[in-house]
């Protein structure tokens, strides 16, 4: 375990003596060094520097320290045992010395607000009138004989030389006792370990900034870089040592920071990345109690946002569509009559919108549409509208000049309708896109022509549009949130896909085409369905659709030592997809008799989280219940050891 490395500076010898006692009594590894108000910054930085995690100060010295070290200090003052012990001195010596007590007065000599006060509510309960001298150490020769001629009775005073008292009036000291020491090591322990807490989170924070693939970037009030994660480094083909070296570093330049620090705007702009490539970054004030205190910048490689990624990966030459109406599996009689609609529709040049769940193949239809249509030889443009912020997604539809807006390139650059021309462009997520850049997408799709961010120039495209959503665009338009005449515009031709759940008898086509893509892929056997197995796939719910029968079978095939795949392999993946979901999908209980009682089981004890009330739910001992779960634990961690 890591050892708490404290230090105590004290203001003389006497003290250190008592402490250094002190601490060896209580076994406290504690560093004492003894300071005056000359060298006690010097030494506060020695210790600093030699490691020390916290330092006690006494109190005259807190203020002076707490400024020139970084680590955290803890400021020493008598405790409120200490005044009283003074106060009590005081009381006695008035009571043996003094026959008359009335016009008695006390002056507490002390500094800081906390203590005046308390020394203030002491001397009123025990009753004796008090004159307080606070700022005692500011405090001159002068000033306390002068209060002290004024009160000449007696004085109970912290950090006054008494030789500065006059006339023979005794001095109780309030002294730092052996509490308010003990109280100064706790609260100095609790510092650490809050700042160790810290630290440790700052370091997990720290590794999910590293983990995310967004470039990430922190920027202080006075513009310079506090934090950059490794993916932002390698955008901007730099490092947080070198750009930390300027103020404003070359990528800083080319965003205009003081909309963002001074009135606390988000603002998105274009970048140049250092292997030229478009970036996306997302400026936001970072606003603590009220003010802004810095900016973070996520920075995205442009081309992440668009679906074309795999048609670059796969067609290697930009925008391509790779999907055929045969890779679209369907036995279901509907969809069959959606596919030869699908086809007629690509003999014309109408705007297409397909609607359907997410995962249900909106975008193969899209992608089959655009190569079963004239459009075939020219390029296949998608784009997400979800992924991009609402600036970022007008600027790359429609294109901007040079100088539209700040980190515009110098040569402007082709909107994505452009680079779409004499192809299609496949709007995914149509139903996310604000109002107006509605209003915007209205005037190209009526007259297919476009005009640049900050253009002047009518440029005509030729273009075939799909839209598609997985929203109700009707209850949008309720709402307010779609325009109307787009929804007629884009909506001409609809295709309406259903979600897996409905359609059953794709299931067993599905997981056919699938298990022997997937084996081809991953080089394996092709997995083998038992009949409880089946009898799952047909009857769960599919929220991901075919997307969710993908992954499912994936991972099968990649945890799976063997090829055959029971009920209990096949519920054990989509529990823990189940687990994930709190929509109340629930798979109803099926396959043999122990597997529908162990489904059972592990849903009430999910439901109840007692064993107890699962037992009297279901009318069997807890014992039972108790013995059926552990089987079934037995059964997971063998099938948990055989995946690894
Ligand atoms: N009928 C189908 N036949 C074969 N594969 C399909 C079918 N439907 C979907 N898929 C597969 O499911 C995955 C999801 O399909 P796709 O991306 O077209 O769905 P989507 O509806 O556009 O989803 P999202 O709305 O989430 O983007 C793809 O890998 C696709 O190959």
């Amino acid at each position: 375990m890591q050892t708490d490395k404290i230090a105590l500076i004290a203001p003389n010898q006497d003290f250190t003596l008592r402490a250094v006692d002190l601490f060896r009594d209580w076994g406290e590894r504690i560093h004492v060094a003894m300071a005056s108000g000359k060298d006690v910054i010097a030494i506060a930085q020695q210790l600093s520097e030699k490691g020390a995690d916290v330092l006690i100060c006494y109190a005259t010295f807190d203020e002076a320290v707490k400024t020139t070290v970084s680590i955290p200090t803890v400021s020493l003052r008598p405790g409120v045992l200490d005044i009283l012990r003074g106060v009590q001195q005081t009381k006695n010596w008035l009571a043996e010395n003094k026959e008359e007590q009335d016009n008695t007065k006390l002056v507490v000599g002390l500094s800081g607000d906390s203590i005046v006060d308390n020394a203030t509510l002491i001397t009123d309960i025990v009753g004796l009138k008090t004159k307080v001298l606070s700022g005692v150490p500011a405090a001159g020769p002068d000033e306390i004989a002068a209060i002290v001629s004024e009160v000449p009775n007696i004085a109970a005073l912290e950090n006054v030389q008494p030789e500065f008292i006059t006339n023979g009036i005794p001095v109780f000291p309030v002294a730092v006792g052996r509490e308010a020491l003990l109280q100064s090591v706790r609260q100095a322990r609790e510092l650490v370990a809050a700042g160790r807490a810290n630290a440790a989170k700052l370091k997990q924070f720290q590794a999910i900034m590293e983990f995310t693939g967004e470039g990430i970037v922190a920027i202080d009030s006075r513009r310079q870089i506090t934090y950059m994660n490794h993916a932002a480094e390698k955008m901007l083909k730099t490092s947080e040592e070198q750009v930390n070296t300027n103020l404003a570093a070359a990528f800083l330049a080319d965003i205009n920071l003081d909309d963002t620090l001074h009135y606390g705007q988000t603002r998105i702009v274009s970048l140049t990345g250092g292997d030229q490539q478009a970036l996306a970054c997302r400026v936001v004030p970072m606003i603590v109690g009220g003010q802004t205190i810095g900016a973070v910048l996520t920075i995205t490689e442009a081309q992440f946002v668009y679906k074309d990624k795999w048609s670059k990966d796969h067609g290697g030459k930009g925008y391509k569509a790779v999907y055929h109406f045969d890779d679209f599996i369907t036995a279901n009689a509907s969809m069959k009559e959606t596919i030869a609609a699908a086809k007629n529709y690509a003999g014309v040049d109408s705007t297409i919108l397909i609607n359907g769940d997410t995962g249900t193949g909106k975008e193969i239809i899209a992608q089959s549409i655009h190569n079963y249509s004239r459009r075939s030889g020219g390029p296949f443009v998608a784009v997400n509208c979800a992924a991009l912020p609402e600036s970022l997604l007008e600027s790359e539809l429609f294109g901007y000049e040079y100088g539209a807006f700040t980190g515009a390139r110098k040569n402007g650059k082709k909107g994505l309708f452009e680079q779409a021309d004499q192809g299609t462009i496949f709007l995914d997520e149509i139903g996310e896109i604000s109002l107006s850049i509605q209003a915007r997408l209205l005037r190209v799709i009526q007259q297919r022509e476009i005009m640049r961010i900050g253009g002047d120039k009518i440029i005509p495209v030729d273009v075939g549009v799909i839209a598609a959503t997985h929203r109700d665009l009707p209850e949008l338009i309720a709402k307010g949130l779609f325009r109307r005449d787009l929804y007629h515009r884009l909506s001409i031709l609809r295709l309406k896909l259903l979600p897996l759940a409905a359609r059953q008898e794709d299931i067993p086509c599905l997981v056919e085409k699938i298990n022997h893509k997937l084996a081809a892929k991953l080089l394996k056997r092709p997995l083998q369905f038992s009949a409880p197995a089946w009898n799952i796939l047909n009857r769960y719910q599919w929220p991901g659709n075919v997307r969710e029968l993908e992954s499912v079978i994936e991972r099968l095939m990649i945890l799976k030592q063997d090829y055959v795949v029971t009920g209990n392999d096949l519920e054990r993946v989509l529990d823990s997809d189940c687990d994930r979901q709190d929509d109340g999908i629930r798979l109803v209980p099926k396959g043999t008799m122990q597997e529908m009682e162990q489904s059972i089981i592990r849903q009430v004890l999910q439901e109840t989280g007692s064993h107890e009330h699962t037992a009297k739910i279901l009318g069997i001992s807890t014992t039972t219940i108790w013995r059926k779960t552990r089987t079934f634990q037995n059964e997971r961690s063998n099938f948990k050891m055989k995946e690894e």
